[in-house]
């Protein structure tokens, strides 16, 4: 695959970042928990990579910070844990729009303990509706699980304000921002964000190592149990070389933070100016004020998503329609669902860029598209003016 912008689903693990988790599976093997030096080794570098997600977001404390399987595991674990620790509540406030990682559990809770689920609605730009957010937080509310930012139309939520209104009624306040590390900077200390969820593999990580950080003082029950590892929060000997490259991963994105950003931006920006110039009946879905630099979703009018990602790939673009999670089944995607019903019996092609993108990538995907788009629509383009003009590559772009 020549040009990859799917980094929403996952991204390229960094040299760097491979580099710095070799050695733990060969000289550096031990166990974390063992006493003697091979042992201790592993603990150090575990605690160095605490350290680096630590600054990463900005918290006050790096015992903050557990490590777990991914973003997966942290919001189901945040969840449940609240549930236990406040047992005289039995609600939960999410929105419509959250990954299946917390929409499917609040689903179950919801018919195996009869937990009420708030799932609040969002309008056609997915932003959240803040009256419908204000009436359902009451103290029956054990916690609020609400994205930073949406992975499908990387639409950014005020969760610094939602956190300050759920302290309001005594509720946990949880946000997933699997989406948003490493293209916004975090920083946890100066909002009432009591737990947040990370996964190494969306900001050049490794897959299957993510965190959970919890606010010092925040009541906690740990979802794995068994050893004592990680002072009792996640039991289970620790994926230390996943954990060393999780670690590396946040440096190097602290670091390129603001240049990572402006780089993504000026490409995504690029592609979308491309793509409603190029091709009529076209428009971006998510908030227009406040999006994730590196990620855009944009509906071609009349055909369906999977089309276009389809064709692409046979060009060697590589793209999403929906989620990686939700593609391959034939359901609709509830987020795009949420938004606008009619896009969402089509779809929109996702594009989500990383540092390792290009320029070239961008142009490569305007040459080739309006060509896909207009075999798909089984007529030819019409130019942004309206007139019907013949695209002279679109011979290619069929095959
Ligand atoms: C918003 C969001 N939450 C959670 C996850 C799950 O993370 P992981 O793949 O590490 O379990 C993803 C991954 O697609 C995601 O986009
Ligand atoms: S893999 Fe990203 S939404 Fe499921």
């Amino acid at each position: 695959m020549s040009i990859y912008l799917d980094n929403n689903a996952t991204t390229r693990v960094d040299s760097e970042v491979l580099q710095a988790m070799l050695p733990f599976f060969a000289d550096q093997f031990g166990n974390p928990s063992s006493m003697h030096d091979i042992g201790a080794a592993a603990g150090a570098a575990m605690k160095t990579a605490r350290q680096q997600l630590q600054a990463l977001i900005g918290a006050k404390f790096d015992h903050e910070i557990i490590f777990t399987s991914g973003g997966t595991e942290s919001n189901n674990t945040a969840i449940l844990s609240a549930l236990d620790v406040m047992p005289e509540r039995s609600e939960i406030v999410t929105s419509a729009v959250e990954h299946p990682a917390v929409l499917t559990l609040c689903g179950h809770l919801e018919k195996t303990r009869g937990i009420k689920v708030h799932r609040i609605p969002v309008d056609q730009h997915g932003r959240l509706d803040l009256d419908a957010y204000r009436a359902a937080l009451t103290h029956r509310v054990a916690i609020v699980s609400i994205m930073w930012a949406n992975n499908e139309t990387g639409t950014i939520f005020p969760v610094a304000r939602l956190s300050e209104m759920a302290k309001n009624v005594g509720a946990i306040f949880h946000t997933d921002a699997v989406p948003a590390i490493g293209k916004l900077p975090v920083d946890l200390k100066s909002t009432a964000i009591d737990m947040l969820s990370l996964s190494g593999h969306k900001f050049h990580g490794p897959k299957g190592v993510g965190a959970l950080y919890i606010k010092s003082g925040v009541p906690f029950h740990a979802l794995i149990m068994g050893g004592h590892q990680q002072r009792n929060r996640r039991a289970g000997t620790e994926n230390t070389p996943g954990i060393v490259g999780l670690g590396k991963a946040a440096e190097l994105a602290l670091w390129r933070m603001d240049e990572e950003i402006t780089w993504v931006k000026s490409l995504r920006d690029r592609l979308e100016e491309g793509l409603l110039k190029r091709i009529p009946k076209t428009f971006v879905t998510g908030d227009p004020l406040a999006r994730l630099p590196n990620t855009t979703n944009v509906v071609f009018e009349g055909i369906g998503s999977e089309a276009v990602q389809f064709l692409l790939n046979r060009h060697g673009i590589a793209c999403a329609s929906g989620s990686a999670c939700s593609s391959g089944s034939s359901r609709q995607s509830h987020v795009l669902e949420a938004m606008n019903p009619d896009a969402a019996a089509l779809g929109a092609v996702r594009f989500s860029f990383s540092h390792f993108s290009r320029e070239e990538d961008v142009d490569q995907v305007l040459e080739v598209i309006p060509g896909i788009v207009m075999k798909l629509r089984g007529s030819f383009p019409f130019s942004a003016g309206g007139e019907r003009r013949r695209i002279d590559n679109s011979a290619a772009a069929a095959r």
